[in-house]
């Protein structure tokens, strides 16, 4: 592998961001507050985002560098977040090597043909840069446009991909992706190690953009038991995890449901791990392991209580998180598309007023 080699407009913005309260908490170090962002904060909760994306699907969208930036910084003015979350999805690597898929409105992406065999396999081509050009210069006009705050750059984990690929669509069992799994492990395992390819490319062009940190989204992966998750999924996040590391900028890593998996997480090589709500990120941080940093973890559907509700909510993670010397506040998993943006704002200041130092 050749040395890692930002471009100068890059390496002006991570200088800016390099001394954030997010970047500070991703590398265990003293904050002025607890850095506070959101998954999904851009996205459809905000009127502004419905505004902007009348009309245009959301794969046409995500292949606009002047949309994707704006829809970047909609939560930023808005919320007044730590960090912002490059506007885009997980699918769209699969959709720029040529996979013929697309995201429908409420269901979530669908794939024409999904990938069953060897020759589906064959299909997967490796992710070349100049297919995503436009996430090279929406990357640099985001850069340009945060100024000190830093831009999280991410990609879909290699099972969540190939939950995605194999069944065809969102699923519930994954009963598909699992036959594959325990079926057949030596074309799973090639499966996996092309989408951890595919994945580490992704977060390289949006390193080498300007991207301050990356996270890795394993949602579905808490369908598994550990020893298959050790088995079957570990060797391809490690890879992905391994491939970017020369870059230095904080790796997290998160999934949904993943109480007993943190442990192994951890082993995958993040930063940070993200935690969802069923684990108190203290008990989530003596899971990991010591040497990282613990993201998370309010349940996005207390933002539909009463406002001195959330806030009672949120202390509990905050009293939880005393004891850590790395914490990025979050949700347990992405903003849920009705909720009041208005809580998400009056949420980001109670927790800055909170841990002010
Ligand atoms: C599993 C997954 C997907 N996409 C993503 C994940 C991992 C995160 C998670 O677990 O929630 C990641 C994602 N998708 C989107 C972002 C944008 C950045 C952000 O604000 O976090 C991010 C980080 C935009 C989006 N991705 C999608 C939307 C909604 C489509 C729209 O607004 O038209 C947005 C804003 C579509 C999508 N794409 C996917 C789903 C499940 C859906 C929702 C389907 C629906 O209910 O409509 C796959």
């Amino acid at each position: 592998m050749g040395q890692p080699t930002p471009n100068q407009n890059a390496v002006a913005a991570g200088d800016a961001a390099a001394d954030s309260a997010f970047l500070r908490a991703c590398r265990r170090e003293a904050v002025p507050h607890t850095p506070v962002w959101f998954m999904r904060q851009a996205g459809r909760s905000l009127p502004e985002y419905r505004k902007v994306r009348q009309g245009i699907g959301m794969l046409d969208s995500c292949m606009r560098p002047d949309l994707v930036a704006e829809i970047t910084l909609q939560p930023v003015r808005r919320h007044k977040v730590d960090a912002a979350i490059y506007f885009s999805d997980i699918v769209v690597p699969l959709k720029a090597i040529g996979v013929d898929l697309d995201i429908k409105p409420g269901v979530g992406p669908v794939v024409e043909q999904p990938v069953r065999s060897r020759a589906d396999l064959e299909r997967l081509r490796p992710l070349d840069p100049e297919d995503v050009g436009y996430v090279t210069e929406a990357v640099g006009i985001l850069t340009r446009e945060l100024g000190g705050t830093p831009l999280i750059g991410f990609a879909g984990a290699p099972f969540t991909l190939a939950s995605y690929l194999v069944e065809g669509g969102p699923s519930k069992n994954h009963e598909r992706t699992k036959a594959l799994m325990y079926g057949d492990p030596e074309l799973w395992n090639a499966l996996l190690d092309r989408l951890a390819d595919i994945t580490a490319a992704f977060l390289k062009v949006q390193i080498e953009a300007g991207a301050s940190a990356v996270q890795l989204f394993d949602s579905w992966v808490g369908a598994l038991a550990p020893e298959d998750y050790r088995r079957s999924v570990l060797p391809a996040s490690a890879k992905v995890f391994e491939a970017v590391a020369p870059y230095g900028v904080p790796r997290i890593h998160f999934g949904v449901g993943t109480g007993e998996l943190l442990g192994l997480m951890g082993q995958a090589g993040a930063d940070v791990v993200g935690a969802d709500w069923r684990v108190p990120v203290d008990e989530a941080a003596r899971r990991v392991g010591p040497g990282k940093a613990i993201q998370g973890n309010l349940d996005p559907a207390v933002l539909f209580a009463p406002r001195e509700a959330v806030e009672r909510q949120a202390a509990r993670v905050l009293e939880a998180a005393r004891g850590l010397d790395g914490h990025i506040f979050n949700l347990g998993h992405g903003v849920l598309p009705d909720t009041d943006p208005q809580a998400l704002t009056d949420l980001v200041a109670y927790v800055h007023e909170q841990t002010a130092r």
